[in-house]
């Protein structure tokens, strides 16, 4: 019996590396064809399983001999883009090169043109949702699906995203700016004491205008809490449910609802309690929306459950019990289901808040390490916003002058440091392999071949930006992004490009904002080349509602504080008081060395990239009280 077994386990391990080694050798062939450089690997990564398991691989494929494993080793580690940044292309010598493995081809790419060719041709290159299937936990949207679905999803949700609307934004971010400013320091002190969790204080801000300027609920701060009772049905707060579902958002990923519901851990239970306490809320929000849509009531405001809700045409009638079914079909009462509303609810926050508040927390920790670029913007905000007070500043005239200036600038090259998202994911249909011209020559993209759009390799691309050497590109250095009137570099994007490209055959009626992601007074990337937003058809719905929320709190912040390393790890305030100029500037600069190895080290990506193996601690200091000043 037991002999049979060993056998059929045999049998199958055979099948298993017959099948694997036919299909390596087929990938291979098409990358040979491809006219795009390429190299081999054992082991195709975009899996759950590897994902999980590698830890575990990586120490033995460790102790093979160095020159099997040199070319390929480093390209099995999830993380790679970040480590390695434009490196492999560098290597390679060429901005796009293919990874050949068993699972599949991976295409990988840094070139602008062929960014602006894969982000237009939609057919050709379309999203790969089945990686996005984690985010469905309420339903389809607008982020998980392709094709007319996609269309029919994106055309209801992108009304709201008006410049109308961005006033909204802009007040609430101010607000929430000013809050989280008291809830880090008092105003009259000189000095905050070390602030270890920037990142969270960050996060909160953005969760906050999201759930403000999106559905109308304004969330408190630990500091302004009024007592708030738990409504009847609830068994959490809003804030409560909505917190402990993003805390446990993995947990709610990866667990099938089935199991969520009935296992016995601890985490299971807070994280289906979460799930389905905001999804109760998010329930009541859409009935509220639908008595005001029959009494024609309408809000003032962003209103994004409204728009959701009007979007999908729901009527008195229809009750919004559509049938999936026949939910995205034209002619049908209800255009999208109710799952599909609350899905696309839980992606705006999801995408809406996380990635803001990376950006403002790393904007933050670079300005901290480079004091003079923190002189730099504040001296801007000074001439912009003179003394009016935060509630005196204005949308109208205020954003576009911020977006031009050294704040727009400081955005933009944290953008283009740490773009939440480091690789976007495309992919090439079955079947179908794909043209691409690259500098007048055509190569084939492989079909059924993955393709990442390597966003922080691309943003150091030597061709394509400002720079004084290499490593200053890997530097954050905000004045890049200054230029004097006409002295723009090679490559530049130019206005008449700037205004003519591919996007605009976007052309959903009231659509996605169509400017460039830069102000005209500020260095221009060419077409492609600056992608923190992606690009084409499927970039950034809430482009403009971030970069508003984002410039707010740079202005809020920056205004009255400046923001330093915290040199307590080496000395404490008295000795500091007492040390002489070298000694201070050595524990300042032992403290930029710590956060510099955090930032090329101790970064991950779950769902957008983060400090995960460390934090670096920050005080907030009334300006003209600064210590540092350091050029770097
Ligand atoms: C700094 C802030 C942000 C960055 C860097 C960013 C970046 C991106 C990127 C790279 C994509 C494409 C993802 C992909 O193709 O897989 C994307 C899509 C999207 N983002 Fe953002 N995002 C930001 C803020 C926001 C905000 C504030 C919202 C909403 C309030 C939002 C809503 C969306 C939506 C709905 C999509 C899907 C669009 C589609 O597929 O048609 N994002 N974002």
């Amino acid at each position: 019996m037991l002999s049979y077994l060993a056998l059929a386990i045999s049998g199958l391990c055979i099948a298993y590396a017959v099948h694997t080694y036919r299909c390596f050798n087929a990938n291979l062939a098409a990358a040979k064809q491809s006219g795009i450089p390429y190299i081999s690997m054992p082991i195709y990564t975009f899996n759950r399983a590897w994902l999980i398991t590698h830890r575990l691989w990586m120490p033995l494929l460790q102790l093979l001999p160095d020159s099997w494993t040199n070319l390929w080793i480093d390209y099995l580690l999830p993380d790679f883009l970040w480590t390695k940044l434009y490196t492999p292309f560098r290597d390679i010598g060429s901005d796009v090169f293919l990874l050949v493995a068993p699972g599949a081809n991976t295409l990988y790419v840094a070139d602008p043109e062929a960014i602006s060719q894969i982000t237009t041709r939609r057919n050709d290159f379309p999203k790969p949702i089945w990686m996005y299937a984690s985010v469905d936990i309420y339903g389809k949207s607008v982020v998980s699906t392709e094709g007319a679905n996609w269309r029919h999803h994106r055309k209801i949700t992108s009304p709201p995203f008006t410049e109308k609307n961005n006033h909204l934004v802009w007040q609430e971010s101010v607000h929430q700016a000013n809050s989280m400013v008291a809830s880090m320091v008092s105003p009259d002190v000189e000095r905050s004491g070390s602030v270890w969790d920037v990142a969270a204080q960050a996060m909160r801000l953005s969760l906050h205008v999201i759930s403000k300027a999106g559905f109308g609920v304004r969330l408190p701060w630990p500091h302004e809490e009024v007592e708030t009772k738990i409504p009847e049905g609830h068994t959490l707060s809003y804030k409560d449910a909505l917190s402990s579902l993003l805390e446990n958002i993995i947990v709610v990923m990866l667990t099938p609802t089935w199991l969520l519901g009935r296992s016995p851990l601890k985490i299971h239970k807070a994280a289906n309690e979460s799930f389905l306490e905001w999804g109760k809320y998010m329930r009541e929000l859409y009935e509220q929306k639908k008595a005001e849509l029959q009494t024609g009531e309408s809000r003032d405001g962003m209103d994004l459950m409204g728009a959701l809700v009007k979007g999908a045409g729901i009527t008195g009638e229809t009750n919004g019990h559509a049938d999936p079914e026949k939910a995205a079909s034209p002619g049908s009462k209800q255009l999208l289901t109710d799952d599909e509303i609350f899905g696309n609810a839980f992606v705006f926050i999801l995408a809406g808040h996380e990635t803001a508040a990376n950006t403002i927390h790393f904007a933050m920790m670079l300005l901290a390490m480079h004091p003079q670029s923190q002189r730099r913007l504040q001296k801007d905000l000074d001439d912009i916003l003179g003394d009016r007070p935060s509630s005196e500043w204005d949308y109208d005239e205020d954003v576009p002058k911020l977006f031009g200036s050294m704040c727009g600038a400081v955005m933009n090259e944290e953008l283009r440091l740490i773009p939440p998202v480091v690789g976007i994911p495309k992919m090439s249909t079955a079947g179908r392999p794909q043209g691409l011209q690259l500098g007048g020559k055509h190569v084939t993209v492989p079909a059924d071949c993955s393709v990442t759009l390597d966003t922080v390799a691309l943003h150091r691309n030597p061709k394509y930006w400002p720079h004084t050497s290499e490593d200053d590109l890997l530097d954050f250095r905000p004045e890049r992004w200054l230029v004097d009137g006409g002295t723009h570099p090679p490559h530049q994007h130019s206005d008449h490009e700037a205004h003519s490209t591919e996007d605009d055959h976007l052309d959903f009626d009231d659509g996605p904002d169509k400017r460039p992601d830069t102000a005209p007074s500020l260095f221009r990337p060419a077409k492609g080349a600056y992608i923190p937003f992606s690009d084409g058809y499927r970039s950034c719905l809430g482009r403009r509602f971030a970069q508003v929320e984002i410039l707010a709190v740079l202005a809020v912040v920056f205004k009255t504080w400046s923001i330093e390393l915290c040199v307590g790890l080496t000395m404490s305030d008295e000795e500091l008081e007492k040390a002489d100029e070298e000694v201070r500037r050595s524990a300042w600069e032992q403290a930029d060395k710590r956060a510099r190895e955090l930032l090329r080290t101790g970064m991950m990506t779950i769902i957008t990239i983060q400090m995960r193996k460390g934090k670096v601690p920050m005080r907030f200091v009334k300006r003209g009280s600064e210590r540092f000043d350091y050029a770097v």
